[in-house]
């Protein structure tokens, strides 16, 4: 079921209280505007009318693979939502879970955990690019897709795509999934740099995942640094 709002704080707060109050697996929410849009790493989410900011509840179960995973189970429905309504578009994912054409982002996600509740955001730029300063940014109207690709239009197939991979995370190794996922993301030997923090950013090669889906980097010395949170920007 995907519920619909017209102006919110933040789609992934209100599925918390939701979550709270005992909401089932498989609820979607949708508002048409944001304006506490939350991003990662304490980033506001620009949320004007026009593009997508939907969230969904994940409840987790005691055999489910290691609830992290859900990154990148979130950004292949994402990638899949995207390639459905523009196949040639040429989308690729960036760790852990943006969705790019071409340097330009496109789409982004944001999990919250609280208890067996994984509350699942995401944004995507369906009608326009908001600015946002040292970013390249696109939408799906920038990329070609036709007027009729609404937000509401979008997340009907998102919720579609999420359900199957959430299937699929549930009933393969979490090994095949992170291959899967790399499948669909910036290959090894790209030069990438990795903000971890304030003033720590490191510049190298990806060198892949590790089994829990942490990206290796290859510094120039040859060492691996093995980086579990933190911001990529692809590099030449
Ligand atoms: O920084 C990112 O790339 C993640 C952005 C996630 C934004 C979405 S919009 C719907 C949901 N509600 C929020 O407040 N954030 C997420």
């Amino acid at each position: 079921m995907i519920e619909t709002v017209a102006l919110t704080g933040s789609t992934n707060a209100d599925m918390m209280v939701r979550a709270d109050a005992g909401a089932p697996e498989g609820l979607w929410l949708r508002a048409e505007q944001q304006d506490g849009g939350r991003g990662r790493l304490g980033r506001q989410w620009l949320s004007p009318v026009g593009n997508l900011y939907c969230s969904t509840l994940v409840r987790l179960r005691p055999d489910d693979p290691p609830a992290h995973l859900l990154a990148f189970v979130t950004a292949l429905a994402v990638h899949d939502t995207v390639l459905h309504i523009l196949p040639g578009c040429g989308a690729r994912l960036k760790w852990p879970n943006d969705v790019h054409v071409e340097g330009a982002k496109l789409a982004g996600i944001l999990l919250e955990r609280r208890g067996d509740a994984v509350v699942v955001g995401i944004g995507m730029n369906v009608a326009l690019a908001p600015d946002v300063p040292g970013r390249s940014v696109t939408s799906l109207r920038d990329l070609g897709a036709m007027t009729q690709i609404d937000a509401q239009a979008v997340v009907e197939l998102l919720a579609d795509h999420f359900a199957a991979r959430l299937a699929q995370w549930r009933s393969v190794a979490s090994a095949t999934l992170l291959d899967v996922w790399c499948a669909a993301a910036h290959k090894p030997g790209d030069a990438m740099a990795v903000q971890r923090g304030p003033g720590d950013r490191i510049e190298g090669v990806f060198e892949g995942l590790a089994h829990d889906g942490a990206l290796r980097l290859r510094l120039s010395d040859g060492r691996i640094e093995t980086i579990s949170a933190g911001d990529v920007d692809l590099v030449g």
